[in-house]
């Protein structure tokens, strides 16, 4: 998959960008607060029809415009196809050479982003809802379905919530069923997931930390003892059980206690919660493990790496660790955005395919590298 060109309309501060982005690495480059990241979450955007950072669709819209669009050509296994996602006031709307989408199969086919951003350094350090947003995100690139699926399940959740406030037992019942399924779900694709990334994230870590690394544990933790490890209707009979058991608990409070909103990815080194117990370092080449998992598994997956999207990295990470990202790269022949404030960081990075951006203003322009 590689991204011939990409055409961005008032999507944040970027009014109107046109840009042909290198086979290999594209660096993007400029001051803080001119346009970089909202580059890069364009192109994620594309890619995943998901937000990098907005939490409501509107926000990507630039202030006092209408609507937002990205579009692209994307050379893939069934050839190079046009996708294009527009952001209104009634929603988003994904187009695949130029006809909108209901379904969406057609539109995810082949394509895949991986961010790694400097928010993604409190993997490890941070709280759940972080580990759990990777996990989504992960799946998500690894089976498009788990898009639709996510959103049934946060959508059975804000409905037996309302249930448990306002309604009756038996109006909860009714909501359970519906709920509990979705959960299910994403369970499996999580726990999926997972058994797929822990040997990988195990493996990169210690490339990344040299001779004596700790050994990783990384596992799925479910919140209140419900049970992963049988089919889907097992589990999701399995929650049923407990949420019923907590269910004047969960009236009283008015929100749902178990469910995959309320479970948590684990972290270990040698025994010791990450969390607590590793240093910066360690929880620095954690993060970086976990992304180049992910970056792995998807390659074995899809026979190819997905589209990279580093955001100002090179500035967060040590010399050492931000050598072995470079190196990595180098290695891996994918297709990458990268943005940096200092164009040396990412001088390893750059080769004679590279494509070098100045962004200013939200005004993209080539550079003569
Ligand atoms: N919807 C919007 N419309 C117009 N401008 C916006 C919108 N959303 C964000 N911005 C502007 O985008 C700018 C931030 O851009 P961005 O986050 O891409 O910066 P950056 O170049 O990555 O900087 P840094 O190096 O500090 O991360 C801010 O000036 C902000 O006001």
């Amino acid at each position: 998959m590689r991204l011939l060109s990409l055409h961005v309309q008032d999507f944040r501060n970027l009014a109107a960008v046109e840009l042909a982005p290198s086979p290999r690495a594209t660096i993007l480059v400029g001051e803080n607060g001119q346009g970089k990241t909202n580059l890069l979450e364009a192109v994620y955007f594309l890619a995943t029809l998901k937000p990098l950072r907005a939490s409501r669709l509107q926000e990507l819209v630039r202030f006092g415009a209408a609507h937002a669009q990205v579009a692209g050509d994307f050379d893939g296994p069934g050839g190079v196809r046009r996708v294009a996602v527009r952001v209104e006031p009634g929603g988003r709307t994904a187009l695949l050479d130029g006809k909108p989408q209901e379904k969406l199969d057609s539109y995810f086919e082949g394509l895949a982003a991986v961010c790694f951003a400097p928010d993604d350094l409190l993997l490890v350090k941070g709280g759940p809802d972080g580990r759990r947003r990777f996990l989504d995100r992960a799946a998500f690139n690894r089976w498009p379905a788990v898009l639709a699926e996510a959103r049934d399940y946060v959508r059975a959740l804000r409905a037996r919530n309302a249930a448990l406030r306002t309604g009756t037992a038996e109006v909860e019942e009714s909501f359970r069923g519906p709920l509990v399924r979705a959960a299910a779900r994403l369970l499996v694709r999580r726990r999926e997931l997972v058994l797929e990334l822990a040997p990988r994230v195990q493996v990169a870590f210690a490339e990344i930390s040299g001779p004596g690394a700790p050994e990783v544990r990384f596992a799925y933790r479910p919140a209140h003892g419900v049970r992963i490890d049988g089919t889907e209707a097992e589990i999701a009979a399995g929650l049923s059980g407990i949420l019923g058991q907590r269910l004047e608990r969960d009236r009283e409070k008015g929100f749902t206690s178990a469910g995959p909103h309320a479970d948590e990815l684990t972290l270990a080194l040698d025994g010791k919660g990450a969390k607590l117990f590793g240093s910066q370092g360690q929880q620095r080449a954690l993060v970086l493990a976990l992304k180049i998992a992910e970056i792995e598994n998807l390659r074995a997956a899809l026979g190819r790496p997905p589209l990279l999207l580093l955001d100002d990295v090179s500035s967060e990470l040590d010399p050492a660790k931000n050598r072995y990202l470079l190196a990595y790269l180098g290695g891996l022949a994918a297709q990458a955005f990268l943005t940096t404030t200092d164009r040396r960081l990412l001088d390893p990075a750059a080769g004679p395919d590279t494509a070098f951006y100045r962004v200013e203003k939200g005004v993209v322009t080539a550079l003569v590298s």
